[in-house]
């Protein structure tokens, strides 16, 4: 797909690159050109989006817009927490892809469980459905701890190829990460570089980046990498959005991956989204 990005196979077969584009707020003529300039320009093969963001039209603008053949690309979107009951999420696919004029979406993910509301498991018989219909070539989920995991995979025999997941220095993850890796499930990063917190400013982090002559968000992606996580780090501005995805030559040894997986902290979240309780529509 892509020579200078690793990839990776998920238990379905499709292979994606281990980094990706996040596009939370680019919207409009402003966040297509950002795009279409990460795929063209800065190498990007994987694009996040979300029903929620609105922004699957940009997305769609952008992918029109590259020379990148779109089989090179691989375009994920996500099912919003309102439109979870099966019907609802048969039609809301179909509406992404209307939305980004796309004939199918690489990979299409429930956005959070909502277990309150406790309709994920029709929203994910729904995405099997779309995906034999041959609308979405992978199905995965967001923000599913261990419990909604079994369940999807006891009541439909199938289980997701990704969960996306909160993940940064602040909150390593590490059990569900193991979870993960046990059930052959991916792990994807969300908010990779902290969503703008103080991370990047942390002595820890700059010291390695000293060390290695690279940036403090170079050091974390890295660090995500060896972790075994895709990450998607969101950026606008394309020196930046070069410098996110150049991580491939040099590495981290294990005292400064330890240092770097210190710093998590148990109320190390952005936001304070616990999935457990936490409900998005
Ligand atoms: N499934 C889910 O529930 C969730 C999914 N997501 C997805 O994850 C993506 C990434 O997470 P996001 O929350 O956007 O946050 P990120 O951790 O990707 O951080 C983005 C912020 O960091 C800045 N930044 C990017 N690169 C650098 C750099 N090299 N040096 C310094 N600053 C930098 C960006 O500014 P600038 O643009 O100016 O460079 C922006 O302010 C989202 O865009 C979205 O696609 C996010 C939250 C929840
Ligand atoms: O950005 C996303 O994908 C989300 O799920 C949001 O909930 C995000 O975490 C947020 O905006 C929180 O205020």
């Amino acid at each position: 797909m892509n020579n200078q990005i690793p990839e990776v196979t998920l238990h379905d077969g499709l292979e994606l690159p281990v980094i990706g584009l996040g596009t939370y707020a680019l919207n409009g003529n402003e966040g297509a050109t950002a795009i279409q300039r990460a795929i063209e320009e800065n190498g990007y093969r994987l694009i996040d989006s979300a029903y929620n963001y609105e922004n699957e039209g940009t997305v769609g603008e952008a992918v029109k817009r590259s020379a990148v053949p779109r089989e090179k690309l691989r375009i994920t979107s996500k099912l919003p927490g309102r439109y979870q009951t099966y019907d609802k999420a048969i039609k809301t696919v179909q509406e992404s892809l209307y939305r980004a004029s796309l004939d199918y979406y690489d990979l299409y993910l429930i956005h959070w469980p909502n277990p309150k509301q406790d309709h994920y498991v029709e929203a994910w018989q729904a995405l099997i459905d779309a995906k034999k219909q041959g609308l979405i070539r992978s199905i995965g989920v967001c923000n599913f701890l261990p419990d909604h995991l079994k369940r999807l995979e006891k009541e439909t025999g199938e289980k997701p190829s990704i969960n996306q997941i909160e993940l940064h220095p602040y909150f390593n993850q590490e059990q569900q990460r193991k979870w993960h890796e046990k059930n052959s499930i991916k792990t994807e990063s969300w908010s990779p570089l902290g969503h703008g917190n103080d991370i990047l400013q942390q002595v820890t982090i700059q010291q390695i980046a000293e060390r290695h002559q690279k940036s403090a968000a170079q050091v974390v992606l890295r660090w995500h990498y060896q972790l075994g996580a895709i990450s998607i780090p969101k950026s606008a501005n394309p020196d930046r959005q070069l410098e996110n995805i150049s991580i491939f030559d040099f590495s981290l040894d294990d005292a400064e991956m330890n240092s770097i997986s210190s710093m998590t902290k148990p109320d190390g979240r952005i936001n304070d989204q616990d999935p457990a309780v936490y409900e998005e529509y």
